[in-house]
């Protein structure tokens, strides 16, 4: 089976080189192609056997299965321009939100998935949201989640649940990177404690609370409660939070909706010409 991949950015990149490291697919089932070729040339310098390609026709030729890793408002283009290489029995997935399947089966006449990674997955952890279109039978559902196990977890989402599972699942480790970015920011402003240290202390922090949540039998709640005495110090932390921050994920949650359903307006223009429902 050879796997193609059109865009390799930041995000096409996370998956080949996952892929690739983990095991699931040699270097030599893969074909990437990029609109500056020099980045997929690399990739194939990098990883003797895989296929820099000189257009996108020709991954769309070559592979099985091909996942289009660019911005949302290049799908159109990068669509017109592998429609005439793709058949019925191949699969395009995509793997940004905002492209919806109505778009992907309105304009190729294949097999269409919506498969949301998440830079996790360049450490073998972290969900993989899985969004099927009609023509993906069961067998088709199933390698494909085979394919993805090794870097992920694969999770079936409804597509209505595809922006706030995203929110968690991609954009959640930037949200939380924020948040641990601001408490180094304040042990350092605070208490003049090194960056370094700090960085290191914090990180270890995140690492092992993930752990409590994953596989130590917590809930948020519970382990909130575990560790927060009644008057002690968490407690005054926490309360401060609460505060704080109270709207502040509700309306951090409605900033990601608003530009997404603002993509998918421009989206809608761009495959169908007009706003559809
Ligand atoms: N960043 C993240 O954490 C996540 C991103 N995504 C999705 O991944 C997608 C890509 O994001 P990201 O990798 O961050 O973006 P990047 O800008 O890093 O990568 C996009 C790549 O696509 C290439 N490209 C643009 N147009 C074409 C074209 N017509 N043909 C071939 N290649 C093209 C660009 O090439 P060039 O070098 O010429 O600019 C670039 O390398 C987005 O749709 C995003 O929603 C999904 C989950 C998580
Ligand atoms: O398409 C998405 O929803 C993802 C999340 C972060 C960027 N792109």
């Amino acid at each position: 089976m050879k796997v193609g991949f059109i865009g390799t950015g930041s995000m096409g990149t996370v998956l080949i080189e996952s892929f690739i490291r983990s095991g699931a697919i040699r270097p030599s089932a893969v074909v990437a192609a990029n609109r500056s070729h020099e980045k997929a040339v690399r990739l194939a310098a990098r990883y003797p056997g895989l296929t820099a390609a000189g257009s996108n026709g020709e991954v769309a030729a070559a592979c099985d299965l091909v996942f289009l890793c660019v911005r949302p408002l290049s799908f159109k283009s990068v669509i017109d321009e592998i429609k005439p290489y793709i058949t019925a029995d191949q699969i395009v997935i995509s793997i940004t939100s905002p492209v919806l399947l109505k778009h992907l089966e309105s304009a190729l006449p294949c097999k269409v998935a919506k498969v949301i990674p998440s830079i996790t997955n360049e450490v073998q952890s972290g969900a993989a949201l899985c969004i099927y279109g009609e023509r993906m039978n069961g067998e088709d559902r199933t390698s494909l989640e085979r394919l993805l196990s090794p870097i992920s977890k694969p999770i079936r989402v409804a597509e209505s649940y595809t922006r706030v599972t995203s929110d968690i699942s991609s954009c959640g480790p930037a949200f939380l990177a924020y948040f641990v970015q601001k408490l180094i920011d304040a042990a350092v402003q605070v208490a003049g404690m090194p960056r370094e240290e700090a960085t290191r202390l914090a990180s270890e922090t995140l690492l092992g609370t993930g752990k409590l949540l994953n596989e130590g039998g917590y809930t948020p709640e519970s382990l909130r409660q575990r560790v927060a005495v009644p008057g002690g110090i968490i407690e005054a932390g926490l309360e401060l939070m609460e505060r704080e921050l109270e709207t502040t994920f509700v309306r951090l949650l409605q900033a990601t909706h608003a530009k997404y359903d603002e993509d998918v307006e421009k989206i809608d223009q761009l495959f169908f010409g007009s706003i559809i429902d």
